[in-house]
């Protein structure tokens, strides 16, 4: 299956089984031959990937390096990405080189933001290799760190030249990192597709139907980010749940509680907070509880609510004195709403009981 992306660079997704051996052929239409590939991944994709990306990429005539950083969200910080640019000048990298991002949504985005930088921009190819970052985190150029100040804090939008998506890496996934992607694909249910929610509650295996799933919700994707690449409008819509996500895991200082948890237990709230509002269907915040449980989620945190709220201090989404909240009519209906700061707490309250 394939896909074309028509943002600012315009770039195929390319999602078939077994496509890892692959990396160095669709490479080689993008890039000549002889040209550097810096592969850069995490310690625990190496040990499983990296030598066949590496084979596929030197097979198709590439100068190939590569860099592990400890796995997991506490590496997505501005210190690994020094680490990163310092492989890539003793490798000597130049502009007509290019860098692999072999790995999660971790990997991807500082793999993505490392190449953004780098001699002011260097192109980069993903490999996403979780299904979080196979659904949602390798497309559309949102690329970056998190700051202890507050989630991707520090970042630049930056398209990948390609995605390459082999489903057949999430069999070595762990359960935990599958659940967690779980939370992105049911966010794409609930903000655009009542037909792919249905499906997630109807399907008894959803393993059996994986590429159609990742299809449909990088569909939604790419859609959405065509009609407003650089995030002023109608893309926000793709970080439903994420205010309230993304305080959660800063207040977890990015341990312990998973990003498409965390996502997963703002969408029950925020679900709530537009029920309580009379923006949401009745009834819609029970549904996606039921989703998120059945793909083995948490939907609700025991922090302080208003600990939770105080946290949001730096969402994205804020201008001024006033935050767009992501909001639900029913599952499958997305809008952005606007409100004070200052009312979130009381619009909130009772939304995490
Ligand atoms: N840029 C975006 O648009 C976007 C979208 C969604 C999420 N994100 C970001 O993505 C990050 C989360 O991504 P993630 O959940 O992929 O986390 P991750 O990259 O940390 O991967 C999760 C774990 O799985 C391991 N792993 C990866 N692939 C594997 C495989 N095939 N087999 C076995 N283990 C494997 C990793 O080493 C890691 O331990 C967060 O930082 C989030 O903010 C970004
Ligand atoms: O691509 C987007 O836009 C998204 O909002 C997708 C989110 O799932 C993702 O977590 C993104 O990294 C959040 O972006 P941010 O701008 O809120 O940091
Ligand atoms: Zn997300």
């Amino acid at each position: 299956m394939e896909l074309t992306v028509n943002t600012s660079k315009r770039y195929t997704i390319r999602i078939e089984r077994g496509a890892l051996d692959q990396l160095g052929a669709y490479c080689a239409s993008l890039f000549a031959p002889g040209k550097k590939a810096v592969v850069i991944t995490d310690t625990h994709v190496a040990p499983l990937y990296l030598e066949r990306v590496s084979t596929s990429l030197r097979n198709a005539g590439f100068d190939v390096t590569s860099c592990a950083f400890p796995a997991g969200e506490p590496s997505k910080r501005l210190s690994t990405i020094e680490g990163i640019y310092g492989h890539m000048a003793q490798a000597h990298i130049t502009r007509s080189d290019f860098a692999v991002a072999l790995g999660g949504g971790v990997t991807g985005d500082m793999a993505g933001f490392a190449a953004a930088s780098y001699l002011r921009g260097i192109p980069f190819v993903q490999v996403p290799t979780t299904l979080l970052s196979q659904v949602d985190s390798s497309v559309g150029g949102k690329t970056g760190v998190d700051l202890p100040q507050g989630k991707n804090l520090v970042g630049a939008f930056w398209q990948p030249s390609f995605v390459l998506i082999d489903p057949d890496t999430l069999n070595t996934l762990s359960p935990h990192f599958f659940a967690d992607g779980m939370g992105e694909v049911i966010k794409y249910g609930c903000i655009k597709s009542r037909a792919l929610f249905d499906l997630l509650i109807e399907t008894e295996d959803i393993t059996s139907i994986m590429e159609d799933v990742i299809y449909r919700c990088v569909d939604i994707k790419r859609d959405v980010v065509e009609r407003d690449e650089f995030d002023t409008g109608e893309r926000a819509l793709l970080n439903f749940g994420h205010t309230f996500g993304h305080a959660l895991e800063k207040l977890h200082q990015y341990q312990g509680l998973s990003h498409g948890a965390a996502v997963g237990i703002g969408m029950v709230m925020m679900a709530r907070l537009g029920e309580k509002a009379g923006f949401t269907a009745p009834g819609t915040a029970d549904k996606i509880a039921a989703a998120l449980e059945k793909y083995h989620l948490p939907v609700h945190s025991d922090l302080p609510l208003s600990q939770i709220v105080e946290a949001t201090a730096s969402d994205k989404k804020s201008t001024g004195s006033s935050i767009n909240l992501v909001l639900l009519k029913d599952i499958g209906e997305s809008f952005v709403h606007k409100v004070a700061r200052s009312d979130l707490a009381a619009l909130a309250e009772g939304c995490n009981e």
